[in-house]
């Protein structure tokens, strides 16, 4: 297979943070490997605090990982400021909230035309470049749109406008943050259509995050199940999805409201509800986990292979 876009090697993140008597650290993501092939779609999905966010912005330079690496074309990020310059290039990222992303000061040909000038993409009048940019993400005709303000466009619009301006620094790699969640439904299934076409025109590598099990599986590739700051489980959709491993995936499967997801296994049953302290060693899950053994109490779990491409954080496995 050819080198990845981009890989994550062991990718951890530590947060400070301080309470009345004490300071301590929070660790919101341990461990995390992935790799991303151009033309590729990789959903990571998780509850809530699970550490998606966090991943993201360590992936586009927002923030450091406290352990671990982050490589582009095979190149580490770490140290490199002329990779970090040029990351812009590379990789951008779209929001679940497209108007709070749009300047409501500003018209649409400014939107997408000033990054071009930023970067020194296009110099000079860059209206020509807007035009050929809204016409590549269905707001057409372009001429009606580029003198428009964000206030006067649909949700799905404005979605549309953030995908035309991350496009216009034609990078190699989105990452897109819940693109959909604030739209119904059937806008949003247009908005993941363009993001499909866009991948196979451009041969783009995505990054999904997302809470919809049902976006992930009409979208990516290969799904990525965070649980706590941990990878639990990634593999082929299809795979994943028809046969989950880790008990935490089958719950998140289990209580999808999605009607196409069959169970073809047992219904896990929790033994303590979601929200409670983690546990100081161990297994992440183990406080939830019905199948939980003395060993997964007291050792950390490494990832395992289970199968082609697949991989899961589980003592059963
Ligand atoms: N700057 C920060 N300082 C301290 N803790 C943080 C910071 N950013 C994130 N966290 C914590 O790290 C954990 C992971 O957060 P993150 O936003 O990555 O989760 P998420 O899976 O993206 O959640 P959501 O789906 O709600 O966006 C959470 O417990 C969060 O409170």
């Amino acid at each position: 297979m050819s080198k990845p876009l981009l890989q994550a090697n062991k990718l951890g993140k530590a947060f400070a943070s301080r309470s009345l008597f004490r300071k301590h650290s929070f660790q919101a993501v341990q461990d995390v490997s992935f790799r991303l092939h151009a033309g590729e779609i990789l959903a990571i999905v998780g509850e809530s605090g699970s550490g998606k966010s966090t991943i993201a912005r360590m992936i586009t330079n927002l923030i450091p990982p406290s352990e671990g690496e982050v490589l582009y074309d095979g190149i580490a990020l770490k140290g490199n400021t002329a990779l970090q310059k040029k990351l812009p290039t590379k990789v951008q990222m779209i929001f679940q909230d497209p108007f709070a992303a749009l300047n409501p000061h500003h018209r649409i040909g400014y939107i997408i035309g000033r990054p071009l000038k930023v970067h020194g993409i296009v110099p000079g009048d860059v209206r020509s470049k807007v035009l050929q940019l809204l016409n590549q993400v269905g707001l057409t005709p372009a001429e009606d749109f580029i003198d428009k303000y964000p206030y006067q466009l649909s949700g799905g619009q404005k979605q549309r406008v953030m995908i035309a301006k991350v496009l216009g620094l034609d990078p190699k790699i989105i990452v897109a943050d819940e693109p959909t969640s604030m739209l119904d439904v059937s806008i949003g299934i247009d908005i993941m259509n363009l993001m499909l076409d866009l991948k196979e025109h451009r041969q783009l590598g995505y990054i999904l995050i997302t809470h919809n099990l049902g976006s992930a599986r009409y979208m990516a590739d290969r799904i990525m199940v965070m649980f706590a700051g941990q990878i639990v489980e990634q593999g082929p959709t299809e795979e994943l999805i028809a046969q989950p491993k880790h008990p935490y995936t089958k719950l998140l499967l289990q209580s999808s409201p999605e009607p196409w997801r069959e169970m073809a296994w047992e219904p896990i049953e929790m033994i303590e509800p979601a929200g409670k302290p983690l546990p100081q060693s161990g297994c992440r899950f183990q406080h939830r986990c019905p199948f939980v053994q003395d060993s997964c109490r007291h050792q950390p779990v490494a990832m395992r292979a289970a199968g082609e491409g697949y991989e899961v954080r589980c003592t059963l496995y």
